[in-house]
């Protein structure tokens, strides 16, 4: 198995990186993003920030040419309007997409490294209406992240809009303030997931992390890797924050589950509105995808951090899928209603996490968040599918005893 690289030699000079690089001085085949693109801020996570983006096409539009009729132009207008017909038709791949640009952080590596790897690691696990899609665009040209961070950082010392800008205020959440774009030669154009024009259509996001136990895990755990890793975060919550709910959750295992009303259970923590958590339901019991993403997470790594090496391909693209996002478009009413289901953010991570991932799940053990023995006053309800107890604590919590 090929180790990723060092840290000290990160994301470069391995035979993949290298392969990534030639591809890139291909430069010709990595289409431009026109100076003139329209770019939005959507939405970021700790590691991308991702913006709609929309493309100016040549006027007059291209179906002029049809216009024309019988009154036949000279050649050169001809020309001119054919030339502009091929450019609108070379502007079309950037239709339905999204610009997805990685934060200048240590554990991000080049959109064109993250592409290879993706095409490379990722992809062949899965077939390709169950991924988000990705490829590269050039943005050195537009100058794009010069003024993206310029943005980013007036939004953080500005109380007015920017001009320009079509914010009024700054949508980053506070948490992600003080990191910027890193400037890379290229961007990603990612398939777009946000909702549609269509009536009903709407999205819904969510990640569905560890869909096994951690092989690492202690005997006789009653929580599993996600609802321990939940539980520690809530507790750390209430501390801080006593008078306040924490966030909802749901134990992932469900989401698997053979169990029908371990299905029904997650689809309303997912969603509590009846008629959107029942679509859920549905897809629940039929999909695929979210058993072949366990089955990958099983595969690339049977053996848990402290017993395989975490600096592996195979470990790293574990991780990554333990940390997706899957999106829902759900379209249509009741039984007429589609549900297309893609899985994206599958950036293969950094080995540089070792570390953390092991301390992490040293926590976990050694805190006793595995097996429900955590300090008595951080105690948390034991809502996980592993727990004998946990029909009981919903039932009570259905009935407003808890
Ligand atoms: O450690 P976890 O399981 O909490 O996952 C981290 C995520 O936290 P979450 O629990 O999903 O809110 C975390 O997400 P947020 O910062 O909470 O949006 C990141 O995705 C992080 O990965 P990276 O550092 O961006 O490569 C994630 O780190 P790893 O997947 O590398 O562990
Ligand atoms: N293909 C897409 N279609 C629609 N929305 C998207 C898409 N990709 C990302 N987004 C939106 O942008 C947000 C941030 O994107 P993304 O998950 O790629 O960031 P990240 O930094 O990699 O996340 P993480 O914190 O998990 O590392 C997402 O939560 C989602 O709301």
């Amino acid at each position: 198995m090929q180790p990723l690289p060092q840290p000290h030699q990160r994301w470069i000079e391995t035979p993949a990186m290298a392969s990534a690089s030639a591809s890139v001085s291909a430069s010709e085949l990595i289409p431009v993003l026109p100076d003139d693109t329209g770019i939005q801020y959507l939405g970021e996570g700790a590691a991308n920030i991702v913006y709609h983006i929309s493309v100016r096409y040549p006027t007059p539009p291209p179906s002029l040419i049809e216009e024309y009729g019988d009154g036949t132009p000279p050649p050169s207008e001809i020309e001119d309007v054919e030339d502009r017909a091929s450019r609108a038709a070379a502007l079309h791949i950037f239709d339905n997409k999204l610009l997805r640009l990685r934060k200048d952080l240590p554990t991000t590596a080049p959109c064109a490294v993250a592409q290879e790897n993706w095409l490379r690691l990722v992809a062949p696990l899965f077939d390709a209406d169950q991924l988000v899609q990705q490829s590269l665009v050039q943005i050195r040209t537009a100058n794009v992240i010069e003024k993206l961070n310029k943005e980013l950082n007036g939004w953080e010392h500005n109380k007015y809009p920017l001009r320009g800008s079509l914010r009024s205020v700054d949508p980053r959440p506070t948490q992600r303030h003080g990191i910027y774009l890193a400037d890379d030669e290229h961007g990603l154009l990612v398939t777009d997931m946000t909702p549609g024009s269509a009536l009903n259509e709407e999205v819904h996001e969510f990640k569905p992390k560890w869909l096994l136990q951690s092989p690492s895990a202690p005997p006789g755990s009653i929580r599993c890797r996600q609802c321990a890793r939940n539980a520690r975060m809530k507790a750390i919550f209430a501390r801080e924050y006593p008078h306040l709910a924490p966030n909802k959750y749901f134990c992932p295992l469900d989401l698997v589950s053979e169990d029908r009303r371990a299905i029904a259970l997650v689809a309303s923590q997912m969603d509590s509105v009846p008629s959107k958590a029942l679509i859920l339901r549905r897809w629940l019991e039929s999909n695929t995808l979210l058993k072949r993403l366990r089955d990958a997470q099983r595969k690339l790594d049977p053996k848990g951090i402290f017993l395989s090496d975490p600096t592996t391909e195979d470990f790293c693209v574990a991780m990554t899928l333990r940390d997706c996002t899957v999106f829902l478009r759900l379209s249509g009413k009741g039984k007429e209603g589609h549900i297309e289901a893609r899985l994206g953010d599958l950036d293969v991570k950094c080995p540089d996490k070792a570390e953390y991932w092991k301390a992490t799940e040293q926590q976990l053990i050694d805190e006793g968040w595995y097996t429900g023995t955590e300090k008595a006053e951080d105690r948390q309800p034991l809502l996980c599918s592993l727990s004998s107890d946990r029909w009981k604590i919903v039932n009570s919590m259905r009935n407003g005893l808890n």
